[in-house]
């Protein structure tokens, strides 16, 4: 039997149903194991493999996070870009299978997929019915606007049906990078990154340096309160003890919210956007991982990749992982399934974030992003973040000095891969 090691960053819930989904091909055919290990966040994860790929340690397989895109495409030698594999093995490859949004966020600039899809997500509203009932708030309605989010927070802060309005996951992912795609804002030239390496952040605009604004002030006020930087792992405990009535992060932040949020009952909506800018609500952008294939193994590991990733990509399969984790069903076939077994009827709210990343045809400003040390980029996002909150800078200072010092990261990839 061939063993195929597959480092991924998925813990909680999620890495239970991800062993889960790997016993089931395990137990379906005899020639490959594939092993999952946890390797903690996603900028720990990457972080690793980089590491164990210098000392020719690597997995066959990484889970990478989308902002690490742009890196793992620049870095040739170390990977076997998904489309060569499955061409190499002989395995059925059928990239139109996949949701447009996912593809493209993937794609070199060929149009051929370099990792695959496996978790694809989108950040959406989670806020707690019973917490808007005794506010005296419609239990049924969402908020649409930021600022019928600030009045229902009010409501429910001074009504004392709890003591923060909304945490959030991710600054960086929800409250910068959707932010702006949600408005369709510009979160840098050249497509967002797509079109080069000479790219440049623009995320310092009018839109976000008011949002941001907002925040600072919304958190001084008690409204908002801030979860911590990269994932944000302060938040949903937050939303889970009742303390946030709101709680915006990824759609599969479901799976954890399900499991932990038994005492009352949870509404989905959409994220919240500002009705006095033109052109929102626009579309929001995917977030989540692909799988990497990394150089380096005997050709008898690749083929119980590719039939690994034919396995993954199943519609049974991607159903059963979607409507689990709340991850995006992304090929059409998994979608579609979910319909015809009455899925969405049967779990209102599930279908949010595909509707709301299908919105509208994506612009240059919203099919999503690609930087070079983007990774990085995010830390200088919290820390600048971080300096607002603290009042050390206002909100526009904060997003100019990010803009600069992810800029002269953004130098230093192009210097090094140009
Ligand atoms: O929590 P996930 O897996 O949906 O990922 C969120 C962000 O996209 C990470 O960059």
């Amino acid at each position: 039997q061939t063993e195929i090691q597959w480092w991924h960053a998925m813990g909680g819930e999620l890495g239970t149903k991800l062993e889960e989904i790997v016993a089931g091909y395990n137990a379906s055919q005899s020639d490959y194991k594939v092993v999952p290990t946890y390797k903690g966040s996603y900028t720990e994860t990457m972080t690793a493999a980089i590491a164990a790929f210098r000392a020719g340690e690597q997995p066959a397989v990484v889970q990478v996070f989308e902002v690490g895109t742009g890196t793992m495409m620049a870095a040739e030698g170390a990977v076997y870009p998904v489309y060569q594999l499955m061409e190499d093995m002989g395995e059925d490859f059928d990239q139109s299978a996949f949701l447009p949004a996912v593809v493209g966020y993937y794609t070199d600039t060929d149009g051929n997929m370099l990792s695959m899809p496996f978790n694809s997500s989108t950040p959406i509203l989670y806020y707690n019915k019973d917490v808007f009932e005794k506010a005296g708030l419609d239990p049924d309605a969402a908020p649409k606007t930021w600022g019928e989010l600030e009045d229902f927070s009010n409501k429910i802060m001074e009504s004392g049906a709890a003591n923060c309005g909304f945490t959030t996951g991710w600054i960086s992912w929800v409250q910068l990078e959707n932010l702006s795609a949600w408005h369709n804002q510009p979160i840098g030239t050249l497509e967002n990154g797509f079109g080069g390496l000479g790219t440049e952040l623009t995320v310092n605009g009018p839109v976000q340096a008011k949002h941001w604004e907002n925040l600072a002030k919304w958190q001084q006020d008690g409204l908002f309160q801030y979860g911590g930087p990269g994932g944000g792992a302060d938040s949903a405990p937050k939303f889970y003890a009742q303390e946030c009535a709101m709680y915006m992060n990824s759609s599969a932040s479901r799976a954890g919210v399900v499991a932990n949020a038994q005492d009352f009952e949870v509404g989905y909506g959409m994220l919240p956007y500002y009705d006095d800018v033109d052109g929102a609500p626009q579309n929001s952008i995917i977030g989540g991982a692909t799988l990497w294939v990394l150089q380096g193994h005997p050709e008898e590991e690749y083929k119980g990749v590719a039939d690994f990733f034919t396995y993954l990509s199943s519609a049974e399969v991607q159903a059963d992982w979607h409507q689990f984790s709340g991850y995006l069903p992304i090929t059409q076939a998994a979608y579609d399934l979910g319909r015809e077994q009455g899925y969405y009827e049967a779990n209102p709210g599930t279908d949010i974030g595909i509707r709301q990343i299908t919105l509208n045809a994506p612009t240059e400003n919203s099919k999503g992003l690609r930087f070079g040390n983007y990774v990085q980029i995010r830390n200088v996002i919290d820390e600048e973040f971080q300096r607002l909150l603290s009042g050390e800078v206002d909100a526009q200072g904060a997003l100019d000095s990010l803009v600069e010092r992810g800029n002269a990261l953004i130098r230093d990839f192009e210097a090094a891969n140009g």
